[in-house]
């Protein structure tokens, strides 16, 4: 009996024996397979964050994509075949081409615009592209005849964006369109100046021996949003100065006097154009310096060389044959349209 208890003693303590290393082996086996299950997951979480690292950027284009297929553009007027206009602007993407490829487009034309993007910026137009009725080329017009010769076989009228700097520093006061002007050929100047007159010179010979329609726009001192913040012209130079907290920097006595034009009065097609509200430039450095609120002094530099001494033009005959007018900067209103101008060109800078 004994013996028999032993036996059946022995056989339970082997299979207690068994079972425990049963248990032991189960144990060890699911701590294996549960860290290698956490490396795994660590594996994968790491792959995942480098995948996710990877996709990101892809999903941001793929969104700026999407949005530019379902791009709203800014509201364009429906022109029937009839008075829809095909229209081809040169420089199109600069600071004044586009605010007139902006109106063109707003009136329902169909606009092409082509720019050597020297100066000009693709984003300055780039709220228009995709839009049915617009076309940008990235293209060199070097020749202004190609453009008289294109003008001439399609029957197109051609508006040359002339300048009111044809009539260098002007000896009549204030300039009108029969005005021959007073340009120094030789001078600092000259390449600017003599350059847009020979284009009007060829323009308005092109008209008499082809008889392609000409008209010539004389722009006066413009200023807005899109203008190029390095390009020396006065009214960048101070509103940057003064943003930088740096000394305006005025050129000779500042008594010389320009008019200045915000650029949407532009577009209203007139020869010549410009705003006859004429300011001295020392009175626009302060008007700067006391929007902008800097500190900066006002800082007189040598005078510049055939610097036109008083600019300004005659619009009688615009207001009196087109009913034009400039009329963000209307005269009469003086300071406070002119500063609300002006501060549109700082906020736009602030950017
Ligand atoms: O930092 C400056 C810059 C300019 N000036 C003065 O401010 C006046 C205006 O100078 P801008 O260079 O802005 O403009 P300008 O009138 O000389 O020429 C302009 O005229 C008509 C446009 O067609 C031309 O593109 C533009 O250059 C000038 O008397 C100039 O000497 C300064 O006193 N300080």
């Amino acid at each position: 009996m004994r013996r028999l208890l032993t036996a059946i003693n022995r056989r339970m303590m082997k299979l207690l024996i068994a079972l425990a290393l049963i248990a032991y082996v189960a144990s060890v086996w699911g701590n294996f397979v549960n860290m290698s299950r956490s490396i795994q997951e660590n594996g994968e979480q790491k792959m995942e964050k480098k995948i996710e690292e990877v996709i990101a950027p892809l999903r941001d284009k793929i969104r700026d994509l999407e949005k530019s297929f379902t791009q709203k553009y800014p509201p364009v007027k429906f022109l029937s075949e009839k008075d829809r206009k095909r229209i081809l602007i040169t420089g199109g993407a600069g600071f004044v081409g586009s605010h007139l490829t902006d109106k063109l487009m707003m009136d329902g034309h169909e606009v092409t615009v082509v720019d050597n993007f020297f100066t000009g910026r693709k984003r300055n137009v780039e709220h228009w592209i995709g839009h049915e009725n617009f076309e940008l080329i990235n293209h060199d017009v070097v020749e202004p005849l190609y453009i008289e010769g294109l003008a001439k076989r399609v029957g197109a009228r051609l508006l040359l964006a002339s300048t009111s700097e044809v009539y260098g520093d002007p000896e009549v006061h204030p300039q009108n369109e029969d005005y021959w002007g007073h340009v120094n050929p030789i001078g600092p100047r000259a390449c600017y100046d003599e350059g847009k007159r020979v284009a009007e010179t060829m323009c308005y010979a092109y008209m008499k021996q082809e008889g392609v329609e000409v008209r010539v726009a004389r722009i006066f001192n413009t200023f807005g949003p899109r203008m190029h913040m390095n390009d020396g012209r006065v009214v960048s130079n101070f509103v940057l100065q003064a943003l930088q907290g740096e000394p305006l920097t005025v050129y000779g006595s500042g008594s010389q006097t320009r008019a200045f034009q915000y650029v949407s009065c532009n577009l209203l097609s007139s020869p010549p154009q410009g705003n006859p509200e004429e300011h001295t430039i020392l009175e626009f450095a302060r008007l700067i310096k006391h929007l902008v609120g800097s500190g900066g002094e006002i800082q007189f530099l040598s005078e510049a060389q055939d610097d036109p001494q008083r600019r300004k033009p005659d619009i009688r005959k615009a207001k009196l044959l087109l009913g034009w007018e400039p009329v963000v900067c209307r005269v009469g209103h003086k300071l406070t349209l002119y500063v609300r101008c002006v501060y549109t060109v700082y906020t736009w800078y602030q950017k």
